[in-house]
């Protein structure tokens, strides 16, 4: 069986240039992102994680190297909207409805009113808002709110996910509940996930691979392929394979972090 790549990125480089001299966010950043993987970014603050993702987007321009989405290059790939995008703030409107927010994208897209109906009610049912469509965001908790997020970015069905730390801002049983169902939703939908986290168990727990960064200049210090199994119920996280795992990004991470 041969795998198809999602994402390649070969010796990115993206330098911002800055009042205070070149910012190096990435440097001959290489890496390849297969259908289906799910992809965790991880490392200090500052190595670059949401640059790369915003280069995937097509919301940073490279100043070296390559980046392919879909085998075409990342402004196509936006242009055909390849991809979702979730933010670390849910970023819902708050004068539209769960319902109207998830409708949004595809209003703008032009489906036709049966087929946003249909849709808005298959990805609020995904992410567990059945029911909820008529709430606005503010009637919601702060989990919900992310989750219909996720609807939205899920709502015009790209195949890739983008996802800035989303669940950074939630409490940990919020966000234990919210890493359950993404790995479901992930299992059923087949899509090819990044996700940008700065949790050592989040990353663990979600990923079929590990990218570990490092700053100054932003570059990837270890990929680990998990090895642990598909079906991961949450107390996976207790057995010596996942502590294990742990260790080698808490290794990483240490390796390319300065305390300055
Ligand atoms: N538009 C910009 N202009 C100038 N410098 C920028 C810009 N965007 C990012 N940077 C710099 O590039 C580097 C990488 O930033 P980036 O946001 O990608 O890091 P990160 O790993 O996502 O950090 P965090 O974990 O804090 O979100 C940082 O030094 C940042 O200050």
């Amino acid at each position: 069986m041969t795998t198809e790549t999602a994402i390649k990125a070969e010796n990115l480089s993206l330098t911002f240039q800055t009042n205070d001299g070149p910012v190096h966010a990435l440097k001959d950043v290489s890496l390849d992102i297969n259908k289906g993987d799910f992809v965790s970014f991880i490392g200090p603050s500052g190595c670059g994680k949401t640059t790369f993702l915003r280069c995937m987007a097509d919301l940073e321009q490279p100043t070296g190297g390559s980046i392919m989405v879909n085998g075409v290059s990342a402004r196509e790939a936006r242009k055909s909207r390849a991809y979702g995008y979730v933010f670390q703030h849910a970023g819902l409107y708050p004068w539209r409805t769960i319902g109207r927010n998830v409708r949004l994208p595809l209003e703008i897209m032009g489906y036709p009113k049966a087929e946003q109906d249909a849709r808005i009610k298959k990805v609020l049912e995904l992410v567990d808002l059945a029911g909820f469509e008529k709430k606005f965001p503010w009637q919601l908790s702060g989990g919900m709110q992310q989750r219909a997020s996720i609807a939205r970015a899920l709502a015009f069905d790209a195949d890739i996910l983008l996802m800035d730390e989303p669940f950074g801002a939630l409490d940990e049983i919020v966000r234990d509940h919210l890493n359950e169902q993404l790995l479901k939703l992930w299992a059923k939908t087949q899509k090819t996930i990044a996700f940008v986290t700065h949790s050592i168990p989040e990353a663990v727990y979600l990923s079929t691979k590990i990218v570990v960064m490092s700053p100054r200049p932003g570059r990837i210090s270890d990929v680990i392929e998990n090895p642990l199994p598909a079906d991961r119920p949450l107390d996976i996280r207790d057995t010596q394979a996942f502590l294990d795992v742990a260790h080698r990004v808490r290794e990483g991470l240490r390796a390319g972090h300065s305390y300055d």
